[in-house]
């Protein structure tokens, strides 16, 4: 009997067997790898394949899923039936107060000039019954934009998301990235009307992701500002495209843009350590990175001169296809963690910071509760 793509899913992890199952943006195809053992490899150089997940903390080491055996199929993402059990848990308001207070000290340090930006963030927790691949079902059938993905490791455990942020895709010398910051609610309009903060707060991203590049890339081109539409918000995006060179390996690209002001924030170091030290939780792979590395893709392509032989030209293409792990949860028994979070300018306002985060949770609660 041959398995279904979710039955080889489930014999994974039933047999505490790493696995990712993900689809692109906007692609059809759901994609599973399978590592055949418990190893628990971590990246060195950034030249092996494999699929990737790293935490929001570069000095924390890399995961490096290998790609065992694969498979992909075009999966019926019918929505699941209704269950109302997930409810995040009772907040006696100490959660909101302590995130209050976390986001007026980050005001505080920026107007004391110590930084531009920092993205501050909570942990949310909520219970379901629900099992993670009925999770990643209600996953795929809400949020066909974004990269979606259940990744599983037996030494680390299960993470799902829906993120709408790029960190990098890179063909052979091709480079293309995005900055994605400022946040509102969608409400069913065409198009937002955005702040001043909003404005700047995706500038400096922007203008960081520039300024890391400039020297590593060749024909840098920076598209216009766009609202972009992620599930019920809007972001502003920039798309940023340029070609590396063969002296610049893809470990100083990801290493100079990793964390982006998106997540982090300004000047990154500073941002970083006042993030590790305030927050009071670990971020783990919440703002970390995970995706496609060095993925070999054959490309026939058939000579196009005539009086020749009919013979193919084959070449190799070197794929990375990496994203920001943000929209995400990870899975307990019976409790889920979900992380939130936004970025925080001398123009913000702790209560409309709270809100934003509450705002953002319902990506994760929308898929629990469809
Ligand atoms: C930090 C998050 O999102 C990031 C922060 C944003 C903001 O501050 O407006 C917007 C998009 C993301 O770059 C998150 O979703 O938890």
């Amino acid at each position: 009997m041959t398995l279904n793509f979710l039955d080889r899913i489930a014999q994974q992890y039933g047999n505490q067997l790493p696995f990712v199952a993900y689809r692109k943006p906007n692609e059809e195809e759901v994609r599973l790898i399978l590592q055949n053992d418990q190893e628990l490899h971590h990246v060195v150089d950034y030249r092996e394949s494999g699929f990737i997940f790293a935490p929001f903390n570069a000095s924390d080491e890399a995961i490096l899923l290998k790609n065992d055996a694969s498979y992909s199929e075009i999966l019926n993402t019918e929505k699941t039936s209704e269950n109302s059990d997930s409810q995040p848990m009772k907040d006696d308001g100490a959660g909101k107060a302590f995130h209050l207070g976390l986001v007026q000290r980050g005001i505080h340090e920026i107007k004391a000039g110590n930084l531009d930006k920092v993205v501050l963030s909570r942990e949310v927790e909520v219970s379901t019954s629900k099992d993670p691949i009925q999770l990643f079902q209600n996953i795929l059938s809400l949020y066909p934009t974004a990269f979606c993905y259940i990744w599983y490791h037996p030494k680390v455990g299960i993470w799902l998301g829906a993120t709408p942020e790029m960190l990098l895709e890179m063909e052979n010398q091709r480079l293309k990235t995005m900055s994605l910051a400022g946040t509102q609610k969608y409400l069913g309009e065409d198009s937002p009307v955005w702040g001043n903060k909003e404005l700047e707060e995706q500038q400096m991203v922007t203008q960081f992701i520039t300024d890391s590049l400039k020297d590593k890339i060749k024909l840098l081109t920076i598209s216009e500002t766009m609202s972009y539409r992620a599930g019920n918000l809007w972001h502003l995006k920039t798309s940023i495209s340029g070609m590396t060179t063969p002296e610049i390996g893809l470990s100083e690209i990801i290493h100079s843009l990793h964390p982006t002001p998106a997540v982090c924030g300004l000047p990154k170091l500073k941002a970083k350590d006042f993030i590790l030290k305030n927050e009071k939780y670990l971020r783990e792979f919440y703002t970390g990175f995970l995706g496609e590395l060095n993925f070999k893709e054959e490309v026939n392509r058939p000579s196009k001169r005539r009086n020749q032989e009919n013979r193919a030209y084959r070449t190799i293409k070197n794929k990375t296809s990496l994203f920001v792990n943000l929209r995400c949860m990870k899975i307990h028994k019976n409790k889920l963690t979900l992380y939130v979070g936004g970025g925080i300018t001398r123009e913000s306002d702790p209560e409309m910071e709270w809100k934003e985060t509450c705002d953002k949770s319902r990506t994760m609660l929308n898929i629990i509760r469809s």
